[in-house]
């Protein structure tokens, strides 16, 4: 049964799809989409290219020591369990058999060998140049003043038109994607004042989803100042390309991150510095006994006596008692402190968890969390200025660097602090307990991940810390959300963990048997967490990566050539109505195979699923991330049940990270519940 999100009239289309009336997706264009599945309709003009692009080398996992207790997801490679599920994919995404060469269109051809776009752009744009420089003079008078300075807008004016003249109208570089046909593309700049439009209110997510429905193509194409980008949001394609070409990162628009520390940050690198990184960081992340830390240390915060989220739950719930002894329940409730904001709280919590598996400790104190929410509203501004940003945007530079220069401190206490308790015996190096331990093995090996250099490491040490609190974070937020809008998935949830873990309900929630082996017994609560996600993907507007050689899309063998900017939004992907149907409704069990598409829709439903990225560079804190998520609400349902205090629609905010707009919750005891811990 289809459970629809129960918040009233929002604004924006997509945030109404989650209202009562869910939109439909536009329709795709005729021969891209048959009932709920994607076929692929053979080119008008046969793309000429058959070549797939080799796939990138993988790398092999694992630091010796951790071998075995880690899963083969994020590991970086492609696992034979992977390759077998990718071959084993639903017909609506298998590449389809390559299209024969048809030598009657020059767009053929071009996809057959694409030219280079800077290349050919430099000589146009020194061409342009230097007419300019030879006509001024004699046209208007004045030497060479003058003349440099009509090359120069010559040069800016070409630099900008050029590209899109010889990309969309000479079709010299692959296929030309259909264009989202909205308001606000300008000539020379193209869709720049939309997406900073779109930046300014926060939204980026949901104009990539206008832009999708104005382009009524699954992969569509945007230009931005002179250069393009490539939207892929078929599923098929979304694999292919992800799980198979792989390509990195686009650098270009990460440029903000390099600035903290260091631009050799893992998250900026490709090929072998980055597959080093990978086999030296991800096996540990994933270890059993890491994520028996994190979920020990979630239970102590959300259910244990001194927890920052057990001391929100209590207090509410005290006062809601009080308030339903005294009849005054509601707005007196709230006035008296009987509701709160979780989001703070849980940023506190899945900081803490992060701090603990990096360095086995708690989290001291609020400065690393406020250091790191101050850093995130630089990002995009600074992204957004052109190089040298240092130039363009002097003060935000000036902050990002000074919170690397902490981040930088944090890391160096944290070395000395663990060397010397290696050295008075404290602490044994071996095994390693924590991610501290292991990047401390190998940060002098010469044949290890970063041969010496302190400063990337420290650098990575900030992005984890980064990378693995806020996402988290948000994902639950969103998951607390829908459960105020959805009891009776609250009580189905506290139903299983009494079900399939023998729990009596006297048991408090701190003696739950909750172990990353028990909690994956759990699989309604897999269910909701996974629809959460797809709701409510936490990095909407998708990985960004920039292809290296041409690619062959195998939806429909249209070619991307080397170079472009690409972009995999999750958000697009994850709302489609071809692959989920009732795509807009919370419907935790399109993951049961008993649920309404059976077996074959999980199938389906799997195959374009990917808020953690896909292949080999995906997110090496899925499991993690998955297990806090679990477990706080595991905690929290165990012992209350959680209503929306907020009245007004909560909007969804995407600033690089999408979370819901701050709201308010208000908790009652649940019946049967134990009485809570007493407060350390
Ligand atoms: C709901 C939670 C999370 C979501 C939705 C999420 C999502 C993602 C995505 C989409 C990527 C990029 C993948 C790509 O480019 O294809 C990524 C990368 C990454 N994530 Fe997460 N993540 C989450 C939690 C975490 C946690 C808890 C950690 C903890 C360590 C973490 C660490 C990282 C790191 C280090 C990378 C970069 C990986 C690389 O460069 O190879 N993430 N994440």
């Amino acid at each position: 049964m289809a459970i629809r999100s129960g918040c009233g009239g929002m604004h924006h289309p997509y945030l109404h799809a989650y209202t009562q009336n869910p939109v439909q997706w536009p329709p795709a264009p005729p021969g891209r989409q048959a009932g709920r599945r994607y076929v692929v309709a053979p080119p008008a003009c046969g793309p000429a290219s058959t070549a797939q692009p080799p796939p990138r080398p993988t790398s092999h996992t694992a630091a010796v020591r951790w071998r075995g207790t880690h899963p083969v997801r994020g590991s970086g490679r492609t696992s034979p369990a992977a390759a077998a599920a990718d071959a084993a994919a639903p017909t609506s995404s298998t590449p389809p058999p390559p299209p024969a060469f048809s030598s009657c269109c020059w767009e053929a051809v071009m996809a057959r060998a694409p030219l280079p776009v800077q290349p050919v752009t430099a000589v146009a744009v020194a061409a342009a140049a230097a007419a300019a420089a030879a006509v001024t003079p004699s046209l208007v008078g004045g030497g060479w003043g003058a003349a440099l300075a009509a090359a120069a807008a010559a040069a800016a004016l070409t630099s900008l038109a050029w590209p899109r003249f010889a990309t969309d109208t000479l079709r010299l570089h692959g296929t030309v994607f259909p264009s989202p046909a909205t308001p606000g593309d300008w000539p020379l700049v193209g869709r720049v004042a939309g997406l900073a439009a779109a930046v300014a209110a926060r939204r980026v997510c949901y104009l990539f989803a206008d832009w999708r429905a104005a382009a009524g193509a699954p992969n569509w194409q945007v230009w931005m100042a002179g250069s393009r980008t490539v939207f892929i949001t078929h599923p098929a394609d979304v694999r292919h390309v992800l799980a198979r070409v792989n390509p990195p990162r686009d650098t270009a628009a990460l440029a903000s991150l390099g600035l903290l520390l260091s631009p050799r940050m893992a998250l900026l690198t490709a090929g072998d510095i980055h597959t080093r990184w990978r086999r030296l960081v991800v096996p540990p992340l994933n270890a059993d006994r890491v994520l028996a830390v994190a979920v020990a240390a979630v239970v102590a915060d959300v259910a244990g006596g001194g927890g920052r989220l057990a001391a929100a739950l209590g207090t509410a719930a005290d006062v809601a008692d009080r308030g339903a002894a005294a009849g005054t329940a509601g707005a007196a409730d709230a006035a008296a402190g009987g509701s709160f904001c979780p989001g703070q709280l849980l940023e506190w919590l899945t900081l803490s968890v992060i701090h603990e598996v990096l360095v086995s400790q708690p989290l001291p104190s609020d400065e690393i969390l406020d250091k790191l929410n101050s850093l995130l509203p630089l990002f995009i501004p600074v992204e957004m200025v052109p190089s040298p940003k240092k130039l363009f945007a002097p003060r935000a530079v000036g902050r990002l660097q000074a919170a690397g220069a902490y981040f930088k401190a944090l890391y160096v206490r944290h070395e000395a602090a663990r060397l010397a308790a290696y050295e008075d015996g404290s602490w044994k190096a071996v095994p390693p307990k924590d991610i501290l331990d292991v990047l401390l093995a190998d940060v002098d090996q010469p044949k290890g991940a970063y041969r010496g250099d302190r400063l990337r490491l420290a650098a990575d040490y900030m992005l984890l810390f980064m990378a693995g609190y806020d996402t988290t974070a948000h994902s639950l937020e969103w998951g607390i959300l829908t459960l105020c809008r959805h009891p009776e998935v609250q009580d189905r949830i506290v139903d299983e963990v009494a079900d399939v873990l023998g729990c009596s309900r006297s048991t408090p929630a701190a003696e739950l048997p909750l172990t990353p082996a028990s909690l994956d017994r759990l699989t309604y609560l897999q269910a909701v967490w996974k629809e959460v996600l797809r709701l409510y993907p936490i990095t909407a507007a998708g990985p960004n990566r920039r292809t290296q050689v041409p690619v062959t899309l195998p939806s429909d063998g249209s070619v991307i050539p080397a170079g472009t900017a690409i972009k995999l939004s999750q958000f697009v992907v994850l709302h489609d109505e071809a692959v989920f149907p009732d795509a807009h409704a919370f419907v935790p069990e399109r993951w049961l195979p008993d649920g309404p598409g059976g077996a074959a829709g999980v199938k389906v439903a799997s195959g374009s699923y990917f808020p953690f990225g896909l292949g080999p560079i995906a997110c090496p804190g899925r499991r993690l991330s998955q297990l806090e998520w679990k477990t706080t609400i595991v905690c929290i349902l165990w012992g209350y049940q959680v209503r929306l205090a907020t009245k007004e629609p909560v909007r969804g905010v995407d600033l690089g990270t999408f979370r819901p707009a701050p709201y308010e919750v208000r908790v009652t005891r649940r019946a049967g519940a134990p009485p809570p811990p007493a407060c350390a």
